[in-house]
């Protein structure tokens, strides 16, 4: 597979629309797991341990703030299966909204996406209850629905926050006034595109482009509830093949990570691990 085709610019400016929003730094950064090798990085950790009987296969990107990979999260079968009901379902262009409230489509984003509850199909029950059963330390329950997402050639979405900030408490809409801000992100990858794609975290330095069946965490709030700046991250554009993922932001309240916190700041990776092991290993 010949990617310098993809990289040549004439080529890839005709459709690549977004291309203002995004700084070189990040772009070059985009193009680092061209195979994933993330395991390899310098710095990476990997940690393997049961819950509920189950092993669950851990990669430490970041530790301050935490930045990890579930590897191998789903069975092959929960992938296809929701593969088989993304099929199905009507996926939209993404829209954005401004200030006012006014939606429109923006080349800050090409995605097409679809709302899904959970418990409607079984499929997304049974990575929704996977999800909730091999990672015990975030409150699943308050969780907004899952939001999945599928990005065709020339798909990106240009770095952001998903930490929402609304000009005043007025404009807080019933998740914001309920439960709070968007505390963490839970992105699961069930098809990854041929070429490019990857997400990109340019204040963490990372990028990241995990196999099906994976899912990478992060937090975008600090010990203190305030954004995490270094949350920063993008999709990045689209070369060949197509991409598709499900997001689950996960919200502030009643998150006991938040209660066992002992500094305001960035939150570290260990306090995801199950409370024995993040004893054993961090009580000296
Ligand atoms: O497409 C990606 O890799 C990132 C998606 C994302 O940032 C989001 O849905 O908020
Ligand atoms: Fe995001």
């Amino acid at each position: 597979y010949d990617n310098d085709t993809y990289y040549e610019d004439d080529v890839f400016e005709e459709y690549f629309e977004g291309e203002k929003y995004w700084d070189d730094f990040s772009l070059n950064l985009c193009e680092l797991p061209v195979i994933d090798k993330t395991s390899e990085w310098r710095g990476a950790v990997c940690v393997e341990y049961l819950v509920n009987f189950q092993v669950v296969k851990m990669e430490i990107l970041t530790w301050r703030p935490a930045l990890v990979i579930y590897r191998d999260l789903f069975t092959k079968t929960q992938v296809n299966d929701y593969l088989e009901l993304m099929k199905d379902r009507d996926f939209e262009e993404q829209s954005v909204v401004d200030e006012d409230g006014n939606e429109f489509t923006s080349k800050v984003r090409k995605a097409n996406g679809t709302q899904i509850v959970a418990n409607d199909y079984p499929a997304s029950r049974s990575i929704f209850e996977t999800v909730k059963s091999l990672i015990p330390n975030l409150n699943f329950e308050i969780a907004e629905d899952i939001i999945a997402l599928s990005y065709k050639s020339a798909g990106h979405y240009a770095p952001h926050h998903d930490y929402l900030v609304y000009p005043s408490e007025n404009e807080w809409d019933g998740w914001m006034r309920n439960y709070g801000n968007r505390f963490a992100t839970l992105i699961m990858v069930f098809e990854t595109a041929i070429s490019g794609g990857a997400t990109v975290f340019p204040q963490l330095g990372a990028s990241v482009k995990p196999n099906p069946g994976d899912a990478f965490f992060w937090f975008n709030a600090m010990g203190d509830g305030e954004q995490e700046d270094l949350s920063e991250h993008g999709g990045c554009p689209i070369y060949a093949g197509t991409k598709q993922i499900s997001t689950i932001w996960i919200r502030m309240k009643e998150q006991p990570i938040l209660s066992n916190l002992l500094n305001s700041g960035s939150i570290p990776a260990h306090y995801l691990f199950p409370g024995a092991i993040r004893n054993t290993i961090f009580s000296s």
